[in-house]
C-alpha cells in the first residue's frame, strides 16, 4: 500500500497545490493531502526575537494528526469508483501528499513511492508570494526574515536524503508540469498492472499517443 503514495514537494507557491489538484482532476481514483491543512493554531506558534510568528518549521504543524489522516487513506485507499475505473490504470488508488516540508520529516521516509520537488528562483517566490493573503497575512519583512531563510535551512538538510527526487522546474507553465508528472504516473500505474507502454500527454493533459507491449500472462496476453 506504501507503494501508492506519492509525493510533492516544494518551495513555498512553487505550484504544489495547483500541480495536485490537476492530477487529482484526471485521475478518477485520487486523493491528495495538504499539509497546509494540518498547521497548528496561531497562540500555540512561537515568535522569533524579531517578532517573526515561527511558521516555516515542523514545529508549527501538527504532522501527527496529518499521519492520522495518511494511515486513514492507507487503510480504507481510494473512494468508491465503478468496475470500469478500477480495471484501467487510471483507476488504481493513489494518494498524493503535497506541501513546503515533506523531506524533513523522518516518519514519512518509509512512505513514499515517487518524490517530485518544485522549485522557482527566489525573486519569482518572492513576487509569487506578495501576491498571496496568509491568515495571519505576511507582516512587512517576513519573506527575507523568515520564509526564505527557513526554506534555504530545509534544503541544507535535504542533502542527507539517499532516495530519488524528482526535482521540477516550476517556472515551466501549469500545463506542462502537469503533463510531466501525469505522464510518469501513467507509466507506473501500467506497470504495475503488467502492461509496459509509453504515453505522450500533451500541453491539456490528452494523451496524443500510445504504444502497448502486451506481455504473456498464465500464457495469455493481458491488455
Ligand atoms: N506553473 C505556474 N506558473 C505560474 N504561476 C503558478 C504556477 N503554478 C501556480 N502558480 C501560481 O503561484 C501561486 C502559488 O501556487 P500554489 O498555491 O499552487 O503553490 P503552493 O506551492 O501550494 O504554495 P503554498 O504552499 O506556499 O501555499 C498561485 O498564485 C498560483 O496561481
Ligand atoms: N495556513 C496557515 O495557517 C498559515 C499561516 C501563516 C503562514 N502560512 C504559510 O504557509 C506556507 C506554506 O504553505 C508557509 O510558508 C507559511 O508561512 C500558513
Amino acid at each position: 500500500l506504501h507503494r501508492k503514495c506519492r509525493f510533492v514537494g516544494g518551495v513555498t507557491n512553487g505550484g504544489k497545490t495547483t500541480l495536485a489538484k490537476n492530477l487529482q482532476k484526471h485521475l478518477p481514483n485520487c486523493s491528495v493531502i495538504s499539509q497546509d491543512d494540518f498547521f497548528k493554531p496561531e497562540a500555540e506558534i512561537e515568535t522569533d526575537e524579531n517578532g517573526f510568528l515561527q511558521y516555516d518549521v515542523l514545529e508549527a504543524l501538527n504532522m501527527e494528526k496529518m499521519m492520522s489522516a495518511i494511515s486513514c487513506w492507507v487503510e480504507n485507499p481510494g473512494l468508491s469508483v465503478g468496475p470500469a475505473a478500477l480495471g484501467s490504470p487510471e483507476g488504481i488508488p493513489i494518494l498524493i501528499i503535497e506541501g513546503f516540508l515533506l523531506f524533513n520529516y523522518k516518519p514519512l521516509d518509509t512512505m513514499w513511492n515517487r518524490s517530485y520537488f518544485l522549485t522557482i528562483p527566489y525573486e519569482e517566490c518572492k513576487r509569487r508570494r506578495s501576491t498571496r493573503v496568509y491568515e495571519p497575512p505576511d507582516p512587512p519583512g517576513y519573506f527575507d526574515g523568515h520564509v526564505w531563510p527557513m526554506y534555504l535551512k530545509h534544503r541544507q538538510e535535504m542533502k542527507d536524503i539517499t532516495w530519488e527526487i524528482v526535482y521540477l522546474d516550476g517556472t515551466k507553465s501549469e500545463e506542462d508540469l502537469f503533463a510531466q508528472v501525469y505522464e510518469d504516473i501513467i507509466q507506473e500505474l501500467e506497470k504495475q498492472n503488467g502492461k509496459y507502454c509509453s504515453i505522450k500527454v500533451d500541453s491539456r493533459g490528452e494523451r496524443v499517443w500510445e504504444t502497448v507491449h502486451h506481455t504473456p500472462k498464465n500464457g495469455q496476453l493481458q491488455c
